[in-house]
């Protein structure tokens, strides 16, 4: 058999490897899921667990601890000038990295449980993970424990928000697929498990745009849906179709909170003589419909230009307060949007704010708007509200009910493919007479509330 010369093996072996990395090249571009489940994260297993000890090493993530390790101590100097050595075995004080589980691939990068070493804690992590971030070369470590001792790094490799695909279909009653999560998963908003929401965020931050997406996810559902815009209109007036009710300044504003607070009373009524505690445990040809609350620039509902209006802004505050007490068990839902949601605007707001388990928080200009927004939560949560930049609108720091914070992104929704949305489902409005027509004319007065919230 001849034997190939070498220039014409190097030759082979160079084409056969440009072929591999083109049709590698080719895989990932068509179809980067499967190339990354199959090459790509293979290979970053392999990697990450190889070089587990020097990324915990440089990012401070290791302990000293004495272990029995085989040494070389000097013995004595020969003649010809050499150390002689010897092997023994004694305790030294090693660097031991956390015990780390074998990484799974996500849609978006890889997970990796960790056992804590003694002394630590996951704020350890958490501190550490934009330098793991860096070591890895990835967009971002998200550090969550699931259990004591135990921590589970989340990596997403390129950050998925940089572009969305489009809306899509709402799924349960009173739930809203908004946008993405930065792990991929989808951004929800479900009324019924966190009825209240603060949406803030500097202007051109992409509030309205949640909003718009809020409405077109909620226009085909059999719900009503009510608009304070304090704007003079300009954001909600052009779905007026699927709302209900529309108040555009204060005098409506005071008006239409009165009748939301009446209808909260009424459906008290309604609970009470069906021996209910909260509309759900109707039966479903009694249930009144749900009532989803949007307000923008929430600030204008406190504002006082001068003290003839204080008496509004005082009214206005504790309908509001009151719906947000109460609502969640009356099917009456908030969604506050504002650029800032702080204590200056007065007790009422705070205590407002304390109802709304809820928090989204958008690009914001000072410490406070986000500290405002998303309280004591985690100092990173904070952190990353104010690096959120200017060129991707629509990105927001979202907390809600399970304690965790993520970074997210709403889809992007026209103005005039809401206002379609909202023409198109106009059918679907209930009438704000219908609405606010008592189902039940019950005994229920001002006094019976605190009764009512003890339940
Ligand atoms: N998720 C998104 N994806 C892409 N573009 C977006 C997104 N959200 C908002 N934008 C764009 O950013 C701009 C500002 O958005 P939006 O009007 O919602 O901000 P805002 O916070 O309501 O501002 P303002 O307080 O001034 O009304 C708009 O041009 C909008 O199209």
């Amino acid at each position: 058999m001849p034997v190939p010369d070498l220039p014409h093996l190097l030759f082979g072996t160079l084409a056969y490897l440009a072929a591999l990395l083109t049709a590698l090249w080719t895989w990932r571009r068509w179809h980067y899921r499967s190339y990354w489940l199959l090459v790509g994260y293979t290979l970053t297993a392999i990697s990450v667990r190889a070089t587990w000890r020097k990324v915990a090493l440089g990012c401070g993530l290791t302990k000293k601890q004495q272990r029995w390790w085989f040494t070389v101590v000097p013995r004595a100097v020969a003649s010809t000038g050499i150390v002689k050595v010897r092997r023994r075995f004694q305790r030294v004080a090693v660097d031991v990295k956390p015990w780390m589980w074998l990484p799974l691939p996500t849609r978006h990068g890889w997970r990796v449980t960790v056992r804590l070493l003694e002394g630590q804690i996951p704020a350890d992590y958490s501190q550490a993970a934009e330098r793991l971030a860096h070591s890895w070369g990835v967009h971002a470590v998200r550090v969550s424990s699931p259990r004591p001792g135990r921590i589970v790094l989340a990596v997403t490799i390129r950050d998925p928000l940089v572009r969305l695909d489009t809306l899509p279909a709402s799924g349960e009653l009173l739930t809203v697929i908004v946008g993405k999560l930065e792990t991929g998963g989808p951004w929800t908003l479900d009324f019924r498990t966190v009825p209240h929401w603060l949406n803030a965020g500097a202007t051109q931050s992409g509030k309205s745009n949640l909003a718009n997406a809020l409405i077109v996810g909620l226009a085909p559902q059999p719900v009503a849906l009510v608009g304070f815009d304090l704007k003079g209109g300009v954001e909600f007036a052009p779905y007026a179709p699927r709302l209900s009710a529309l108040a555009t300044n204060r005098p409506e504003s005071v008006a239409l909170l009165g009748d939301l607070a009446a209808l909260m009373l009424d459906r008290m009524g309604l609970c009470r003589a069906g021996g209910a505690r909260n509309i759900w445990q109707l039966p479903a040809a009694l249930r009144p419909v749900p009532v989803v609350v949007l307000v923008d620039e929430l600030a204008e509902l406190y504002l006082m230009a001068d003290k003839s209006e204080k008496d509004e802004i005082a009214k206005t505050s504790t309908a509001l307060l009151r719906i947000a007490q109460l609502g969640r068990a009356f099917g009456i839902y908030l969604f506050l949007c504002g650029q800032r949601i702080g204590s200056d605007l007065g007790p009422g707001v705070t205590a407002l704010r304390a109802q709304c388990s809820g928090r989204i928080c958008h690009r914001v200009n000072d410490p406070e708007t986000a500290t405002m927004t998303l309280g004591d939560l985690d100092p990173a949560a904070l952190v990353s509200a104010r690096a959120i930049p200017a060129e991707t609108p629509g990105v927001a720091i979202v907390a809600s009910q399970d304690g965790q914070w993520y970074r997210a992104r709403s889809f992007y929704v026209a103005e005039h493919i809401a206002e379609h949305t909202a023409r198109t489902y106009a059918h679907l409005t209930p009438s704000w007479d219908d609405l606010a027509a008592p189902e039940y004319r019950g005994e229920v007065t001002e006094t019976d509330i605190p009764v009512l919230l003890d339940h």
